[in-house]
């Protein structure tokens, strides 16, 4: 039986950083960041609920949504940002299982959810483990500015849209802490995954 890990962290902990060195280990990985970003294509029910709820001032000239405008109206306003959860959120879990169950029938090892509300949305079910990427909020807030050139006041008001990421620590079976170097945290991933029997 293939083991499923539910990888999440909170926003610029460093997932995608550690999501990429499953290659490595030749663990698939479905990423719900992807997936979300391909469910509101134009053409996808998702893009139709989305500009009837927010109006076309979210549509950029090409059809596809505005992701950044789309961004600063939700992370201003929960209610807003709850709004647009509920219109994408089944989609991406729909999607996250169909792909699960195809690479499980396919025969994998082990696969990787990269999930960054995987504790807020109660997805612990679609996983049999857990592994949260930790790093201190202010190494966090300071990423997060460097990668996307936040303001601290966006930034911050993007950290708490979500469960702090001391607490998803203690939801976790492991956690892997990248305040240091991206090799350190390699190492920390090696070990989890060799105590899982799932290693090299
Ligand atoms: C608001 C949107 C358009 C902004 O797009 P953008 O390309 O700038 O960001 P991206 O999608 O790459 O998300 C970056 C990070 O923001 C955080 N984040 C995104 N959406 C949310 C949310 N609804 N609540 C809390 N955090 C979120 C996650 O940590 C994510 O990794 C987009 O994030 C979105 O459609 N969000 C709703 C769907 C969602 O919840 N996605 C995240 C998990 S499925
Ligand atoms: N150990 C590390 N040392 C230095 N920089 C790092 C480290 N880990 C990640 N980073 C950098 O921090 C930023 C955030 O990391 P990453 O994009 O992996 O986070 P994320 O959790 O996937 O974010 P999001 O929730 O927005 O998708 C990136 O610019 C990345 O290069």
């Amino acid at each position: 039986m293939a083991l499923v890990i539910g990888l999440t962290g909170s926003i610029a902990s460093g997932k995608s950083t550690v999501s990429f060195m499953f290659n490595d280990f030749q663990i698939p990985v479905i990423d719900a960041d992807k997936i979300s970003r391909d469910v509101v294509e134009p053409g996808e029910a998702a893009y139709e609920r989305i500009v009837a709820a927010f109006g076309e001032a979210i549509v950029r000239e090409d059809k596809t949504l505005d992701r950044k405008k789309l961004g600063s109206i939700i992370f201003a306003e929960e209610e807003k940002r709850l709004a647009l959860n509920h219109i994408v959120h089944p989609e991406v879990r729909k999607q996250m299982m169909k792909q699960r169950d195809a690479l499980i029938a396919a025969g994998v090892r082990c696969v990787v959810l990269d999930i960054p509300l995987l504790f807020e949305s109660k997805l612990t079910a679609l996983v049999d483990k857990t592994i949260v990427v930790y790093v201190d909020e202010a190494v966090q807030l300071q990423r997060l500015m460097e990668r996307d050139g936040f303001t601290e006041q966006a930034a911050k008001q993007r950290i708490a849209s979500q469960l702090p990421v001391k607490e998803k620590a203690k939801l976790a079976d492991a956690v892997i802490n990248n305040n240091g170097s991206k090799q350190e945290s390699y190492e920390q991933l090696e070990q989890i995954l060799s105590d899982w029997q799932v290693g090299k």
